[in-house]
């Protein structure tokens, strides 16, 4: 990337010249606009809404490892889930339901109420908050079990009340995580199909013989699950593009370097396309922060995934000083934003573009992916820049109503007139008209 390039993680300096070209190249997630796996999307897609149960079987078979012949080899009783929820050991079953409290009363706020007035004509405005009959939740599987994302797809879509949910986990290799299925029978959901990537996707979009048509389909996932997503919305309603997870942290110098490195690896090891991303206006901390970064990785369970991460999409960025961190916030629009810094409140106000931010040192956001409350499903790539956490008011829409009085009728009936006559839209106009009182 540049000539301070470590065998570890990129070092970068906002005063080099072709900074911003690497920043570019540091933030474009390739794969997005890669032409062979949007081939191999189209084609799956193509496949499940023709043939059905039958593609999604195959394309099980082949990309998840398993060797099932009918779709009821790919699905999951509610006893199973129930089993699975009273097996976990008590320490397991008691994290997951305070998780789930707190997730549940955070959404809870976020709960839109219907309203209407009424104007002195007698005419009522207002506007009807509806849930959606069917959603589909997509967990992940492919290189981590993510019970946690259960739990945050789940409960917004119950908050809002959501009359089914449909989720879909892949399990490859057939190995089922005990913990996903018991997150599914606490969350309450519906009905669970071990499938992933594209084809679940799509027959959730289409629908298949055995997999019900949803009407929107929420939850991140890999390259191929957001390039299914953006490829069907249209067909059903979609949340976000919630892709390889990130996180960019600012730190003034003050937080143990140890720390700060975790925190990037706690991102890294989700995924070799997952980005982690530090910025300092102190370059000794960052030195130590790089050499923490070094001691600490052989540390890790999931090192090999980590160092790919770092390597590929990772970098220690030095810039002057604080305003220039928060230009590069806004410009990057992280799904996560970890402010390690004396008075992280200070910095609110002027921070446009970020899916979530963590506020101090202690806040790491490692807490945040599982019990905080707030949604981990996040914009990513820089959609923060329009999109927002996965929350109730994705499960939900709206109506407008209407209901004139005949004054009000009346009166808005000479307005539109007038405007209908203009566009030359007579039949309109004349709707509006016959509702005209006479004096
Ligand atoms: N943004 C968020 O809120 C959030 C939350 C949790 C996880 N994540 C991210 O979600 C992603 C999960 O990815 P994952 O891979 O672990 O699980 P995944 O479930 O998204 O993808 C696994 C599926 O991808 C398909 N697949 C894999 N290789 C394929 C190929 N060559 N051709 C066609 N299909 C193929 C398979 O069908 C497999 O079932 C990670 O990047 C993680 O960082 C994001
Ligand atoms: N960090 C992920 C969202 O980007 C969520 C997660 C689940 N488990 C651990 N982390
Ligand atoms: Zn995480």
């Amino acid at each position: 990337m540049s000539e301070t390039t470590t065998a570890t993680i990129a070092r970068l300096s906002t005063t080099e010249p072709g900074f911003h070209r690497q920043l570019d190249t540091l933030l474009d997630w390739e794969g997005v606009s890669d032409s062979a796996v949007q081939a191999r999307v189209d084609e799956i897609l193509a496949d499940v809404k023709q043939r059905g149960d039958r593609a999604v079987i195959d394309a099980t078979n082949r990309f998840d490892r398993l060797a099932v012949d009918s779709m009821e080899q790919l699905r999951l009783s509610p006893e199973q889930l129930k089993t699975a929820y009273e097996g976990l050991p008590s320490e397991q079953r008691e994290a997951l339901a305070v998780a789930a409290e707190r997730i549940r009363r955070y959404h809870e706020r976020q709960k839109p109420e219907s309203w209407q007035y009424q104007e002195a004509d007698g005419t009522v405005l207002g506007q009807k908050v509806t849930p959606l009959d069917r959603a589909g939740i997509y967990v992940p599987g492919g290189k981590a079990a993510y019970p946690s994302s259960v739990l945050m797809n789940a409960i917004p879509a119950h908050v809002a009340g959501v009359r089914e949910i449909v989720m879909v986990v892949p399990t490859p290799d057939g190995v089922l995580n005990d913990l996903v299925l018991a997150a599914a029978h606490l969350a309450g959901v519906d009905h669970v199909f071990t499938i992933g990537g594209a084809q679940a996707v799509a027959a959730l979009a289409y629908g298949t013989q055995s997999v019900p048509r949803v009407d929107k389909i929420v939850g991140p996932g890999n390259i191929y699950v957001a390039t299914a997503k953006r490829a069907v919305f249209g067909q059903v309603g979609i949340d976000m593009i919630a892709g390889p997870s990130e996180i960019m942290v600012v730190s003034d110098g003050q937080t143990d370097p140890d720390w700060l490195a975790m925190d990037l690896f706690s991102q890294a090891e989700h995924d070799e396309d997952a980005q982690a991303i530090l910025v300092s206006w102190d370059a000794e901390h960052l030195d130590a922060v790089a050499a923490s970064i070094e001691r600490l990785l052989p540390t890790l369970e999931r090192e090999e995934i980590a160092r790919a991460s770092l390597k590929r999409r990772g970098a220690l960025i030095l810039c002057q000083h604080p305003a220039d961190a928060v230009e590069m916030i806004n410009r990057i629009a992280p799904e996560h934003l970890e402010l390690s810094v004396a008075e992280p409140e200070a910095w609110l106000e002027e921070i446009r573009h970020a899916g979530a931010i963590f506020m101090g040192r202690h806040t790491s956001e490692a807490l945040g992916d599982y019990c905080a409350g707030p949604n981990h499903v996040l914009p990513t790539s820089g959609t923060a820049r329009f999109s927002s956490p996965l929350g109730v008011y994705d499960f939900q829409k709206r109506s407008s109503i209407i209901h004139c009085s005949p004054e009000g009728a009346s009166e808005l009936g000479k307005v539109a007139s007038v405007l209908a006559r203009g566009e030359y839209l007579t039949a309109h106009a004349r709707s509006a008209e016959y509702r005209i009182r006479s004096k």
